[in-house]
């Protein structure tokens, strides 16, 4: 694993989108297409707004994936993750496709209908986010580290849905639903490349056990060490709680 250290969340956004954008092109010259897996949140707003603006990507040869999604939440909920891929990506880019986890849909259908795709698929990039509890997409902790559907149906734990409450996602508890649609913790590893974005003080604990810690269900991110295209970033604030020799090591990205 790859680990870098932001001197704030913009660099650290235009270096993320940079390096995928540059994997996305190696793929499409090599395969004749790409993929790629999409996360939500904050942590994605400054990758997101940098990947749309990179030069020379041919974008219609892109395939998308849709990370994961609240199950009963419609798209005109300003916390759905549909209408902020929709926004913040796939209406800015000509991709060739993009497949959503529609969540006022059948869950079992969505997750058989685009499970079934990515099992053909070879993903090239997938960007990623943390949650305060560690979390890697919705897999909350324990995580299952086996699974190998590409989807699964979870129930959130009672820290991450107050955490979306936090982040100012949902006015109340009660707004935030109790299961989601995520990709599983095997399927997120078979990206060739991993991109996963950290900033904020709110993650530091979450950072320091994801990067110090043991491989560990509790901590769902601990997962990511095992993989050798991991590219972890995180910014200052996110990287307080960390050791001096995990700080050594870390690479700096202006
Ligand atoms: O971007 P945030 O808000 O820090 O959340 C991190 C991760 O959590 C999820 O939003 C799920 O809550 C992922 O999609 C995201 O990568």
């Amino acid at each position: 694993m790859r680990m870098l250290l932001a001197a704030n969340r913009q660099s650290m956004g235009k270096w993320v989108a940079k390096q995928a954008s540059e994997c996305l092109r190696q793929a499409i010259e090599e395969q004749g297409k790409a993929s790629i897996i999409v996360a939500t949140g904050s942590s994605q707003f400054e990758v997101l707004g940098a990947l749309i603006k990179q030069p020379n990507i041919d974008w219609t040869c892109v395939e998308g994936f849709h990370l994961d999604e609240y199950i009963g939440l419609s798209e005109e909920h300003s916390a759905s993750f549909c209408r902020y891929l929709k926004e913040r990506f796939v209406s800015r880019v000509p991709l060739a496709d993009f497949h959503y986890l529609y969540g006022n849909q059948p869950p079992t259908e969505t997750i058989d209908r685009i499970g079934g795709l990515l099992r053909e698929t070879t993903v090239d990039v997938a960007l990623v986010g943390i949650g305060e509890n560690a979390h890697l997409a919705f897999n909350d902790p324990p995580a299952d580290f086996q699974i190998t559907d590409p989807y699964i149906t979870v129930t959130l734990d009672e820290a991450c849905r107050h955490q979306q409450v936090g982040e100012g996602w949902f006015e109340s508890i009660e707004d935030v639903p109790r299961q989601a649609i995520s990709m599983s913790i095997q399927q997120i590893l078979k990206a060739k490349q991993i991109y996963c974005t950290v900033p904020d003080e709110r993650k530091a604990n979450a950072v320091r056990a994801t990067l110090e810690g043991p491989i560990d269900p509790q901590t769902p991110a601990s997962i990511l060490q095992w993989h050798h295209g991991v590219h972890f970033a995180c910014d200052r604030a996110a990287a307080s709680k960390l050791s001096r020799n995990t700080l050594d090591r870390m690479e700096r990205v202006k």
